[in-house]
Order: structure tokens, then sequence, then C-alpha cells
């Protein structure tokens, strides 16, 4: 070989490639946006089937609802979907679980928010600064990334003035002054609902059914009744439901014994710790269960095993 052309085919190719990677080598370092990069669904799938426990609809509708946006290439609407159950029965996890999936850093991504309403809107005197901050957060958000994740937690606590705040971006606008919010997701949780969606599981379970057989159209009549009927949830108020801005409703089942059960192993698995089957029990037996007679359901779902497997 003459070593001058070898030279230039190594430069050549170094410049290609460093040319071509260089978006990529940029994005190891810092993060990128890439709204249009498509939904690993199986990665998704495998995520919800194996870390999310008891919630066989959650996770249906969920996969079914990212993929089906995701693969959209023109969606007409933001994708909203708002998750209701009882305490602790993963509702933040699983937003934690989408948010990875769609943004590699999860809640700590730049393109990830979460707002909770105690927190972050706690003052009903100053809604008119919450509004007016909420819009242009959101804004300057989803122009800087239009693949945006907005998580609200604690819906039913935020007051309504706070939601119609939101409420423009939600609808099928294609711009509002300039920006397209397409492409972003809000996810919405709530409480509300969650009584409501326990009084049904308990009927199947008194009733002998297996609680995978409870299907969504078991529960619609049931969330109409809590969530949209309800003139006391900030969703029935801010007309989100009225106007159809809400894509999905997601129901949460409350957690039962084996659950907790489940929970406590992952905890330890997640902690690097043998599992212990003894502790395994005596962490569950601690929590306190519902109906009085029956004791079916944990109360705090799964929310408390973290600070009681600290004792052991
Ligand atoms: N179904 C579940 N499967 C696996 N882990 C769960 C599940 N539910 C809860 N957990 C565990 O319990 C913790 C607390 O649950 P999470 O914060 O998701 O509850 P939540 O439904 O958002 O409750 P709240 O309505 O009180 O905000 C999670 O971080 C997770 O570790």
């Amino acid at each position: 070989f003459e070593p001058i052309t070898v030279g230039i085919a190594i430069g050549a190719a170094s410049a290609l490639t460093g040319y071509l990677s260089y978006k990529d080598l940029y994005c190891r370092f810092a993060e990128c946006c890439r709204s249009e990069r498509p939904l690993n669904a199986s990665a998704l799938k495998q995520d919800l089937e194996e870390k999310l426990f008891g919630q066989h609809l959650a996770t249906e509708v969920i996969l079914k609802a990212l993929t089906g946006f995701k693969n959209n290439k023109n969606p007409k609407k933001p994708l909203t979907l708002s998750l209701h159950g009882w305490a602790g029965t993963g509702k933040n996890f699983v937003s934690q679980i989408v948010a990875e999936n769609l943004h590699p850093k999860g809640l700590k991504s730049n393109f990830v928010h979460l707002f909770v309403s105690t927190l972050h809107f706690p003052h009903e005197q100053h809604i008119k600064l919450y509004q007016d901050q909420l819009q242009r957060w959101i804004r300057g958000n989803v122009s800087a990334c239009a693949g945006s994740v907005f998580i609200f937690d604690e819906m039913d606590k935020l007051h309504p003035g706070v939601i119609d705040a939101i409420k423009p971006f939600l609808d099928y606008y294609e711009q509002i002054d300039g920006v397209s919010y397409r492409k972003a997701i809000f996810i919405f949780l709530s409480n509300a609902g969650g009584d409501l969606i326990t009084k049904t599981a308990l009927d199947f379970w008194r009733a002998g059914r297996k609680r995978e057989d409870i299907q969504l159209k078991d529960l619609e009549a049931v969330l109409s009744v809590g969530v949209f009927n309800n003139k006391h949830s900030g969703l029935w108020h801010s007309g989100l439901i009225d106007r159809n801005l809400i894509d999905y409703f997601i129901p949460f089942l409350p957690l039962e014994y084996r659950h907790v059960k489940m929970c406590v192993r992952a905890e330890m698995k997640a902690r690097g710790s043998a599992i212990d089957e003894d502790v395994v029990t005596r962490v569950a037996e601690e929590m306190t269960f519902f109906p009085k007679d029956e004791k079916i359901y944990s109360d705090k779902g799964c929310k408390t095993v973290q600070s009681r497997l600290d004792f052991y």
C-alpha cells in the first residue's frame, strides 16, 4: 500500500464517521430530545410486565396508548392519560416507567416535568400566577422538545382554574402561537374513582371471580360515576372530560397481600440483598388490610414497603 493513499483514506473515513455520528457523540454527553425516536414497545412491555404488579388493565391500556401514539407520525392532539386508583397502587411508579421509556433519564430528564398540586400550586389566591407560570413553562418546554412529558400528581386536589390553564394545550389545535403541542404527553394522576374501582374489585372477589377477569368495560361505568359525574373532582369542573380531551382513563386496582409480598421482594432485589422469605412475610403482615372482615386489600398499597424494610 502506498502510505499517502492509506492516510487519506483513513482521514476521510474518520472524518465521515465523525460527521455521521456527531449527533450520537454529542447526545452521549448531553441529553438530546429525539421526539421522533420510535418507542421500543417490547422494552416497555417487558418493564411493565416485570415491574408492575397486579395491574393487568393499566399494563394493557398504557402499552396500547403509547405504541399507538408514538407510531402515529401525525397525531392530531397530544396524548393525555388519566390514571385513577387507591393510594400506593403504582400510578407514580408507572409514570416513572413511561418517562424512562420515552426519555432515558426518566424523571431526571430535562424533557419530563412533574407537578404535585399541593407542592407547586398550594394557594388558591395565587391561581392567576400559577396559570401564567404553568402556561409559560409548558410553552417553553414544548418549544425546546416537542415530545416533552408533563405529569400532574394529585390531580383531584388541583384547583380547576389551574387545569383551565393547560386545557388549550390539550386540544386539537395545529399550533398555538407557532408552537405545536401535538407530540407532547400529559399524564394526570388522581385518587378520584379509587373507592369505586375497589368496590368493583371486591365484588369480583366476593363472587369468586378472578381479578384478572376484570375488564375495562366493568370499570367504565364506575369511573363515569366517580370521576365524570363527581362535581367535586377537579377534572369535572375543568371541562377536560366534557370536551373529550382525555384519551384514556386508566384504572389501578387495589393491591392484595400477594402483591405486597412481590413489592417487598422487588425492593430487596433493588437493594442487592438476598430474598429472605421470612422478612418478606413479616413486612407484608405489618401492613393493614381492608375491608374489616375479609382483609384483602392493602390500604396503602405498596407505599410504605420501602420504609418498613429498613427495620430489618
Ligand atoms: N402495582 C405496583 N407494582 C410494583 N410496585 C408498586 C406498585 N404499586 C406501588 N408500588 C411501589 O410502591 C411505591 C409507591 O407507589 P406509587 O407512588 O406509585 O403509588 P401511587 O399510586 O402513585 O399513590 P398515591 O395515589 O398515594 O400518590 C412505588 O414507588 C413502588 O415501589
